[in-house]
């Protein structure tokens, strides 16, 4: 059976069992729509048929033999060469010293790799066997784990395929999956594991794509039902004299666009009717500040207000900044988050159920089931593209139906936020406090460091501070560290003893992340080198050096999410980017980020960009992240499953009829399985 623990399967101890569960497959189902995320054509070539930078297999005979040299502190080159008919080519692996053992002289070798067409050489990823006839030339790759590789996937999928590929439900209603052409659940199973060619899978993606999207739209749907249902909302009548004196209390006068999205929302809580509100502003904009105005609103109006954010880091900042600006008000705050000690979780529970406490800070811990709210009238999702449909979903059934108010940096265009968040109300803070100096951006080469060296220096004895950031790469974790302890070295060494270097990085302690994000920000640390965590929300106006190595490797929005970590004071201040791009894109992306700090054009640019399928990460996009689906590429596909959802919702809002069974099964099934998140 398809629900059938993965453990039923042959093979599948209780290691591997981990490591598939690591992955998210725990059934029979999980399996079988655990897909590939690219393909490999291993096919051999012909040399003047292989574009530039093309992955490619070549054969070839070695006629020298496999030489190891090693550079830098932990890397090595092999190097290999291998003839092909009347060429000779020269192999290099990084960091594989070991294949070294895979090459003799005389015999023939299949490698799989990137060509360069200028130099005639093969940057090799790995070593084929020769006779390979019973491996298929096209295959899927998968993201694996240390406990589960990619051979033994391949099989553990055939096996459950030949087992259960027969009883996958159908999702898509019959009349829907004709009018569009799509496959029905088998061939796509199948064509997405075991497609024979590119077209194959192609083919067997485009229905995938389709399915994701349909069953992503009709949980909006479900969320959308869910708040109609309840024609009249909520109905806040706050008190305007009370939000006067609390924005009088403030160390600045607000811009004339905070003042204006101030009143669209406060306006859209006194109506009744339900506010599904999206507020854009740029990087630095201040909308903390406005999201903390509208919360009181609520309270003043004796609502419970939630605000929900990505990470642990960001919810420590705003539960100091928000005890900070409403002290003598009353007002009553609590965060919550997964690392909140047991004993304080209990009386934090307790004081949400009984109404004692008016504002809660946290990350996801907020909608756990054991979470329960007096009376929530206010929930700000920050960054809401980090948090699935179901989430926001469980959100709002916590409460009284309460008024939701998105935040987001990444301007998307209406149609994609629409299409993509279900429809919404965008209020737009398009105007930066006054005093703002611009940010200067640069970009060097690796090898012109010693610039990027001298910037943080002046601006350290300027009384600065600096970030200096490695990106994650997702593959591996222990060599994202390896970079980030590296590049911590590195500063520590050039900088001197007399300054204060701190290395944060994602697999440490929520609360020993917090007490350097603390002493950052309380300047004792003057250069902090971080991997990503500090992406989004962070605010340390004192910080005037944004240093990105490897910055090719981010997406645009990623950077500019980077960059809007400094300048946010009234100091000059400066980014870094330290990049030799591999290929012209890169080359487009470091130049923009010079020339512009316009979020708006950088968004527009990110979204000309990643139709190629270029950027690395995109979880700044501001787009919801799908496992096969991209927004934007798959734009139309996205459209179609929004129109077909919402006319089911339509026709049919019970889901009762026969071909709609397996959607209600579906939408519960979800439900279930994120309603016990504790
Ligand atoms: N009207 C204003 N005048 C001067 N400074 C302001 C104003 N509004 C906010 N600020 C300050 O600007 C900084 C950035 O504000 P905030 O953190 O709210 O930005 P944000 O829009 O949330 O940015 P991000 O998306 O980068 O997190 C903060 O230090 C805040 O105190």
């Amino acid at each position: 059976m398809l629900t059938d623990a993965v453990t039923t399967l042959s093979g599948v101890g209780e290691k591997r069992a981990e490591g598939l569960a690591e992955l998210g497959i725990t059934t029979i189902y999980d399996l079988l729509y655990y897909f590939p995320f690219r393909y490999d054509d291993l096919k051999v070539k012909a040399i003047d048929e292989i574009a530039d930078q093309e992955k490619v297999t070549l054969k070839g005979v070695v006629v020298a033999a496999p030489i190891v040299t090693r550079f830098g502190p932990r890397k090595t080159r092999l190097n290999v060469k291998i003839q092909i008919e009347h060429t000779v080519v020269l192999v290099t692996f990084f960091n594989q010293p070991w294949l070294q053992d895979k090459f003799e002289m005389g015999d023939e070798a299949a490698v799989y790799g990137k060509w360069d067409a200028l130099r005639h050489t093969l940057t090799g990823m790995k070593v084929l066997a020769t006779q390979n006839s019973e491996h298929p030339s096209f295959t899927g790759i998968y993201p694996v784990n240390k406990h589960v590789r990619q051979s033994w996937l391949v099989e553990l999928v055939k096996q459950a395929y030949d087992r259960d590929g027969q009883n996958l439900p159908e999702m898509i209603p019959d009349d829907i999956r004709a009018k569009y052409k799509l496959l029905p659940e088998q061939a796509i199973v199948a064509g997405m594991h075991f497609p024979q060619t590119p077209e194959q899978a192609s083919a067997a993606r485009r229905s995938a794509v389709f399915r994701e999207f349909f069953l992503f739209q009709l949980q909006l749907q479900a969320l959308r039902q869910q708040t109609d249902a309840t024609s009249n909302g909520l109905m806040i009548p706050y008190d305007n004299q009370a939000l006067k004196a609390l924005i009088a209390t403030l160390p600045f006068e607000l811009t004339r666009a905070q003042k204006k999205v101030v009143n669209e929302i406060c306006a859209d809580m006194k109506a009744p009717t339900h506010m599904n509100r999206l507020l854009q502003g740029d990087v630095g904009s201040g909308k903390t500040i406005v999201a903390a105005i509208v919360m009181y609103a609520a309270v003043t109006a004796r609502y419970q207000a939630a605000l929900m954010v990505p990470t642990e880091v960001l919810a420590e900042q705003h539960y100091a900044k928000l005890t900070a600006l409403f002290q003598g008000f009353p007002v009553n705050i609590a965060l919550l988050t997964g690392s909140t000690s047991t004993k304080d979780r209990r009386s934090i529970l307790t004081g949400l159920e009984s109404g004692e406490i008016d504002f809660i800070i946290g990350t996801h811990a907020l909608i756990q089931k054991a979470v329960n709210y007096h009376s929530l009238g206010l929930v700000v999702i920050d960054e809401q593209h980090r948090f699935g449909v179901n989430q926001r979903k469980i959100l709002q059934e916590k409460g009284l139906k309460p008024d939701l108010l998105s935040m987001t940096a990444t301007p998307i265009p209406r149609t994609l936020a629409i299409t993509a968040y279900g429809e919404m109300d965008v209020s737009i803070i398009d105007e930066l406090p006054a005093g703002r100096q611009p940010i200067t951006t640069t970009w060097i080469r690796k090898n012109q460091f010693r610039q990027a060296l001298d910037t943080i220096k002046t601006q350290l004895g300027l009384g600065g501070q600096a970030f200096a950031i490695t990106p994650l790469i997702a593959e591996s974790e222990k060599v994202d560290l390896q970079n980030a302890e590296q590049l911590f070295a590195d500063l520590q060494g050039e900088l001197g003893p007399q300054v204060s270097v701190a290395l944060l990085h994602g697999q440490m302690k929520a609360e020993e992340k917090d007490t350097i994000m603390r002493a950052f920000s309380d300047g004792e640390i003057q250069v902090l080198v971080s991997t990503t965590v500090v992406e989004v929300g962070v605010d340390v106006p004192n910080a005037t050096v944004m240093l990105i190595m490897d910055a090719d490797r981010f997406g645009l929005a990623q950077l500019h999410q980077l960059r809007g970590r400094v300048g946010r004071g009234h100091q000059a201040a400066y980014c870094i980017l330290v990049a030799d791009p591999k290929n012209e894109q890169g080359v487009e992306r470091m130049t923009i980020m010079t020339e512009t700090n316009d979020g708006f054009v950088l968004a527009e640019k990110d979204l000309e960009l990643r139709g190629s399928g270029e950027i690395f990460g995109d979880r700044q996009s501001g787009l919801p992240s799908f496992k096969l689906g991209d927004p934007v590429g798959d734009f139309n596909s996205l459209a179609v499953a929004q129109q077909v959802a919402s006319q089911i919702f339509a026709q049919d809002p019970t889901l009762a009829q026969p071909e709609h069974k397996m959607i209600q099964r579906y939408l519960n099934s979800i439900r279930q399985k994120n309603g016990s998140l504790d």
